[in-house]
Formats: structure tokens, sequence, C-alpha cells
């Protein structure tokens, strides 16, 4: 059996990630791939209702608390969902994982990235995703973005400098993993965007 594939999207609030992801599932379904698609925090019964803790918009909690709960909906992912459904040759596409941990607990929030790769080490080892699609989108874009669609969530709501720390993390860490973190800009129109998340998955080939 061919093993599975672990993709990830990234980005901050109204990148295009999700638009997108549902965009990426087709075209890997056309070429014969079996995909199961997941979010974070999120995925599981147990990382959903983690989700609505973190994400309530009237919520009030500890930085460190934040990213605990984060990587505890993470460990009950890989467990439940992502691990055994790459072990039956799926592939995964998960809409946020790790480096969101990174950029937002560690960029935004301001912990030390220390601690958080200790949590990576923990809940995870070496395990990483096969491929990350960082969209990168300026922070006033991507708030004009989610503001036409939705009430903003307790992240949504942060001032647009803690998206841009979130934003020089995320960009940070796709400096640091090259190979691994592909960056598409994702201020272009929906079309070029699509046109280049098309070339970059013909261009490295993971069918
Ligand atoms: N490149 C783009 N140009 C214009 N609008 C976009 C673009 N990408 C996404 N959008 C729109 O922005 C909104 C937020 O996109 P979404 O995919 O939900 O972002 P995310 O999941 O990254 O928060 C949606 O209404 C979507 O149609
Ligand atoms: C996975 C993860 C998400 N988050 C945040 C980023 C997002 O603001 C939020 C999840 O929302 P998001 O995935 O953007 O969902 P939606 O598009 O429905 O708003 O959680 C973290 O802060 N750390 C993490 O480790």
């Amino acid at each position: 059996m061919t093993p599975g594939k672990f993709i990830t999207l990234e980005g901050i609030d109204g990148a295009g990630k999700s638009t997108h992801l549902r965009w990426l599932e087709k075209e890997l379904r056309s070429r014969g791939k079996t995909i199961i698609v997941t979010r974070e925090p999120g995925g599981t019964p147990l990382g959903e209702a983690l989700r609505e803790l973190l994400l309530d918009d009237n919520g009030t909690m500890h930085a460190e608390t934040e990213a605990l709960l984060m990587f505890a909906a993470r460990r009950e992912h890989l467990d439940k969902v992502i691990l055994p459904a790459l072990a039956r040759g799926d592939w995964v596409i998960s809409d946020r994982f790790t480096d969101a941990s990174f950029a937002y607990q560690g960029g935004g929030r301001g912990l030390a990235m220390q601690k958080l790769d200790s949590l990576e080490q923990w809940v995870q080892g070496e395990f990483q995703p096969d491929l990350t699609l960082y969209f990168d989108v300026m922070v006033e874009v991507g708030r004009q973005r989610i503001n036409a669609i939705k009430p903003p969530d307790r992240f949504e709501k942060e001032q647009d400098a803690f998206f841009r720390q979130v934003r020089d993390a995320y960009l940070e860490r796709a400096h640091k993993f090259p190979r691994r973190i592909v960056v598409i800009d994702a201020n272009q129109p929906l079309e070029e965007v699509k046109e280049s998340l098309d070339k970059i998955i013909s261009s490295i080939c993971i069918c």
C-alpha cells in the first residue's frame, strides 16, 4: 500500500485556507486519493469541544492554558484521526496544525518557542506534515476578508499588531523549514492563488 500523505494549510485568519482546502480536496480526489479533511483545533469530538472553549468570543484564558489546550486537542487528533488515516494509506488535509501554535501562541501571544518545542516533542515526537501550504496575506487584507463574512471569534478580535506578530512567526517558520513549508502569495485574486496552488501541487509531484 502506498503510504498516505499529510498536508497542512496555514495562514492568518482570512488568508483563504478554507477556500483553497476545498479545491485541493477535489483536485486530489480526482487523482484517485482517499482524502480525509480535518481541522485544528478540532477534528475529534473532544477536540471540537476544546475548540469551542478556545474560540469562544467571551472567554479569557492564560496564554499557556491556550497553548496546552491546543496541544491536548492535537494529541487526540493524532491518535484518533491523523495517524490511523495515514496508516490506512489515506491522505489527510488539515486546516491548521502545529505551525499555528508556533505562530499564534509563540508569535502572537509571545510564549517562549522552547516551551512550544517541548510540547511539540511530547505530543508528536519527530512526526511532521509531508507538506505545509502557507497562505501569506497582509494583515489588513485578511482582516477585510473575515469582517465581510462572520462575527469575529476570540482570535479574530485581536488587534492588527497581534496578527503582524503571527504573520512574522509564520514567515520565520517558512524560512526555517523551506523543504516542508511552501509560501503562497494569498494577496492575489482567488483565481491567481488557485493557479499558484495548482503549479505547486504539480511541481512537487506529491501524487
Ligand atoms: N485570494 C482571495 N481574494 C479574494 N477573496 C478571497 C481570497 N481568498 C479568500 N477569499 C475570501 O475571503 C474570505 C475568507 O476566506 P477563508 O478561506 O474562509 O479564509 P481562512 O480559512 O484562511 O480564514 C472568504 O469569503 C473567501 O471567499
Ligand atoms: C491550531 C491552532 C489554531 N489557533 C487559532 C487560529 C485561528 O484563529 C483559530 C481557529 O480558527 P480557524 O481555523 O481560522 O477557523 P475559522 O476559519 O472557522 O475561523 O485558532 C491557534 O491559535 N493555535 C493553534 O495551534
